[in-house]
């Protein structure tokens, strides 16, 4: 099978990106290692394909028959995949660079308030993922801004009160540390550290052990608290330094749905007089997160479109 590619990254979290809008390529697990692989293929921690959300739902996909229902202008579909070749629901830096690239294929176009595209009339492009529709604007400064959604903590009061719901074992530990779970469309969990010099020595060529085990797996999250700022707004905010170990990757340099994990965790655990906007500093650079007051948060970040291609799988 013939693929043509564009290779992206959002603060180098990179993916291989696939057009398909009628659906007709069979890229499953065995061609997404193929195109993933960093010395036999492209590289990349992951694959987007761009399709229609109605193909999701002729496939017999029940999310493609939700996304319709709930934006009938969601008609494009970020079908990704992990590096392993397994599905995961969402994809923070993904939803950025989607954005990107169906700008570039003339898709969606972001007028100068950056804000509406030809495919949505309530603030922003629409798009489907498995974790429902995701809002897309442009800043003035080029970044994308998602609008991500409802999170919640899944272990619910009980967790928010104590801080934590989980034991978290990274190699070289001897003893499992207080983990936050958050979920974000798909599993976080999130450890706080002392220092940022423990966070640039920890040891993440192995997934961390994490008790209870999560049903479907989990993104895990080190963080290190760094203090209170202002944002150029003026507003109150917070940063946080993180390094994560992504579920079907192994560590990578950013992730989008893991920062908003991580700012959300440090918030909870602040309490009410916490900051609602948060800088996340990641290997990879730097993205903003907010908390809405509907109980959405916002990710925003640059979406870089590098070179293009076209390669057998
Ligand atoms: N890097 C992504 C998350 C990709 C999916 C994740 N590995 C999972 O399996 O949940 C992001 O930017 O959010």
């Amino acid at each position: 099978m013939r693929i043509e590619f564009t290779k992206g990254h959002g603060t180098h979290n990179d993916f291989v990106l696939v057009a398909d809008p009628k659906d007709e390529l069979d890229l499953d697990g065995d061609a997404v290692r193929r195109l993933t692989d960093r010395r036999g293929g492209i590289g990349a921690d992951g694959v987007i394909r761009l399709t229609s959300t109605a193909s999701i739902a002729g496939a017999g996909e029940a999310i493609g028959d939700e996304i319709l229902a709930e934006d009938p202008s969601a008609i494009w579909f970020m079908d990704y995949r992990n590096a392993d070749g397994s599905v995961a629901e969402m994809c923070g830096n993904g939803v950025r660079v989607f954005a990107a690239f169906a700008e570039r294929l003339g898709y969606v176009s972001f007028g100068p308030d950056g804000g509406r595209g030809p495919h949505a009339s309530d603030g922003g492009f629409a798009l489907g993922t498995r974790a429902g529709v995701k809002r897309v604007r442009k800043e003035p400064n080029g970044w994308y801004a998602v609008d991500m959604g409802p999170w919640f903590l899944p272990g619910g009061d009980d967790a928010r009160d104590a801080g934590y719901d989980a034991g978290v074992l990274v190699r070289g530990w001897t003893t499992p540390r207080p983990g936050l779970s958050v979920d974000l469309g798909n599993p976080h969990t999130v450890v706080a550290l002392p220092s940022l010099d423990e966070l640039e020595h920890l040891d993440l060529t192995a997934a961390p052990e994490v008790a209870p085990a999560p049903p479907h797996g989990t993104n895990v999250e080190l963080v290190v608290p760094l203090g209170d700022e202002r944002a150029p707004s003026g507003e109150p905010a917070g940063r946080v330094r993180m390094r994560v170990h992504e579920r079907g990757v192994g560590e990578t340099q950013s992730c989008g749905t893991g920062a908003c994990a991580a700012a959300l965790a440090v918030r909870t655990w602040q309490g009410t007089s916490a900051p609602d906007t948060w800088f996340v500093e990641i290997p990879g650079g730097e993205v903003r997160v907010r908390a809405l007051r509907d109980g959405h948060v916002e990710l925003a970040g640059p979406a870089e479109l590098v070179f293009t291609g076209a390669l057998d799988v």
